[in-house]
């Protein structure tokens, strides 16, 4: 196949999801359920060593509205500053937290609630910021989620036309259900999203092997950018150089 007909890769995204200053995975974003993967600074270093581009970093404490990972997330960004580029998301909710986040070195934050509570902030800062913001539908069915995923946060689709119009860049999907499961993405959910906008979106959980990259990748062509990739990586179903490389061919 010539270069011009090949597919576009899939930009894959390793997790690292901070809480009470550790790596962790949760199960369906239920807290409680962590795993505690060691220090995330750590394994940040260790995705950009093998071959990360992006990094999907949050601070879930920020995000449950119970406490702060700065300081950690700050040297994490610090330590793989020029190599990896960072998608910063958790408690992300006013100018100070976002101006923040971007003056530690995020190059793209992702707003979750602040979107679904606070929709005239968060289109006056998609219109200053642009492609710097991007906005996570966190969902379960298609009711959105928000305050670590603990309050309803509206519908999906009466959202996605309110934030197409705001002129949204980017969209990062987590199916809620299937966060941490291991139990394969929602293509389904992806591909309806994907036929109400043209901006790209990020699929987010239950990736659980490389076969799930594959059919990913399959969605490229309709519009998906990237996919984060969490509890697999870190239970070592498959390596990040072997998911790269399903990604990419
Ligand atoms: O990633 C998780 O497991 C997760 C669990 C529970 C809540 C949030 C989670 N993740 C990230 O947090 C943002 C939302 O943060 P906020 O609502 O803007 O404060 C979400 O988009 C995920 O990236």
């Amino acid at each position: 196949m010539s270069e011009f007909n090949k597919t576009p890769r899939l930009v894959l995204l390793p997790a690292v999801d901070v809480a009470g200053g550790k790596a962790v995975r949760l199960t369906k974003g239920e807290a409680g359920t962590e795993t505690n993967y060691g220090d995330p600074i750590d394994a940040a270093v260790d995705w950009a060593d093998q071959g990360a581009e992006w990094i999907h970093l949050v601070d879930l404490d920020a995000a449950f509205g119970r406490g702060s990972n700065g300081g950690i997330l700050k040297k994490a960004i610090r330590q793989v500053r020029g190599r990896v580029n960072i998608e910063l998301s958790g408690g992300i909710r006013d100018d100070e937290s976002l101006e923040h986040a971007l003056a530690i070195g995020a190059k793209r934050i992702n707003l979750g609630t602040a979107a679904l509570e606070n929709p005239e902030w968060a289109a006056s800062v998609i219109a200053q910021y642009g492609e710097a913001i991007a906005v996570g539908l966190d969902v379960r069915g298609t009711t959105l989620a928000a305050r670590g995923w603990t309050k309803d946060g509206g519908d999906l689709w009466q959202v996605m036309d309110r934030l197409e119009e705001a002129g949204a860049a980017r969209y990062v999907v987590t199916d809620v259900t299937k966060d941490g499961t291991l139990q394969g993405p929602n293509l389904e959910l992806l591909r309806q999203v994907m036929d109400r906008t043209h901006r790209p979106v990020v699929a987010s959980g239950g990736i659980s092997n490389l076969d799930d990259i594959a059919a990913l990748r399959e969605l490229v062509p309709l519009g998906l950018e990237g996919a984060i990739v969490g509890k697999a990586l870190y239970a070592g179903a498959f390596t990040l150089p072997e998911a790269l490389d399903v990604a990419s061919h």
